[in-house]
């Protein structure tokens, strides 16, 4: 079931800009359109700036379009009242790629993935505590490890922590932005491992946002690629990528060819 449209989306950051009599201005976004299913990894690629976050914000409701829609479980997310925009802020949330800057250093574990049970469950204290432990061991640490702070983890257990939190409340899309993209290649593998064996879990979707097409390749089942703010290539089967001949998306390849100039397998491993 179709989870998420982007119909036609434009943007350009400053007020007025983009419409206003300059006209002038070039859009970040322009005339983006893309849809998420059900249980489906979207991988969206493109190189720096060319509006991946601009359009992950869009997608949060972060950032109102100029134009275009976002309509999320059949609903347009900047037409919709206080209750339903709350409904959608629980089933829609995001990873960064900073674990360090998206979590509060001076909250436990506890605090930081209690904060959105509380928000949006009542349970008990000792609900709350069984529910975090089990959040924690979802996610490879232990549930003895909400008593701790953020600066007794490395980076890889910090983005663990962010994702037990993204999943506290049962979402139905996570938008991933570079979330694996600071981390080493050994710690980045492990945490797509968990990304894939969650999804599978718990049938979720993902958004994610990266420059890197071996990791997009690895957790995507659809690719797709912006370039300049435009979306230049649609993948419903992602090993299609490998056939596109557009500029763009040849540069993203030759950056996999670039590691193993003898190896004329392309395909990331
Ligand atoms: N808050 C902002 N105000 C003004 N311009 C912005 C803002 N955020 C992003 N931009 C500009 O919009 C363009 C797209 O940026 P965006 O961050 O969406 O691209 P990206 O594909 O995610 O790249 P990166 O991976 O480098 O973040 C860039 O030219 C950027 O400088």
């Amino acid at each position: 079931m179709r989870l998420l449209q982007v119909q036609e989306v434009t943007h350009a950051y400053g007020k007025d800009r983009l419409f206003g009599r300059s006209g002038r201005q070039t859009p970040v976004l322009s005339n983006v359109s893309l849809s998420i299913d059900e249980g489906v990894c979207l991988g969206l690629l493109g190189s720096s700036g060319a509006g991946k976050s601009t359009l992950g914000k869009v997608i949060l409701g972060l950032e109102k379009p100029q134009r275009g829609r976002v309509i999320f479980q059949r609903q347009d997310i900047y037409a919709m009242n206080a209750v339903a925009r709350k409904q959608v802020r629980r089933n829609l949330q995001v990873v960064f790629q900073d674990s360090y800057s998206s979590i509060n250093p001076r909250m436990s574990v506890e605090r930081i993935i209690g904060e959105p049970l509380d928000n949006y469950e009542s349970m008990s204290v000792n609900e709350q505590k069984r529910a975090i432990g089990e959040l924690l061991e979802m996610v490879g640490l232990k549930a003895a490890d909400m008593t701790k702070y953020p600066h007794q983890f490395s980076g890889g257990q910090l983005q663990r922590i962010n994702i037990a939190r993204a999943i506290a409340l049962k979402p139905k899309l996570i938008v991933l932005d570079e979330s694996v993209s600071s981390l080493d290649m050994v710690t980045q593998a492990q945490i797509l491992a968990l990304l894939n064996e969650l999804k599978r879990v718990f049938g979720l979707s993902y958004l994610f946002i990266t420059h890197d097409i071996k990791a997009a390749y690895a957790l995507s089942d659809r690719l797709a690629v912006m370039d300049m703010g435009v979306v230049v290539g649609m993948f419903e089967d992602k090993e299609q990528i490998f056939a596109s001949t557009h500029p763009a998306i040849m540069n993203l390849l030759q950056s996999v060819l670039a590691e193993h100039p003898r190896n004329r397998q392309i395909k990331p491993v």
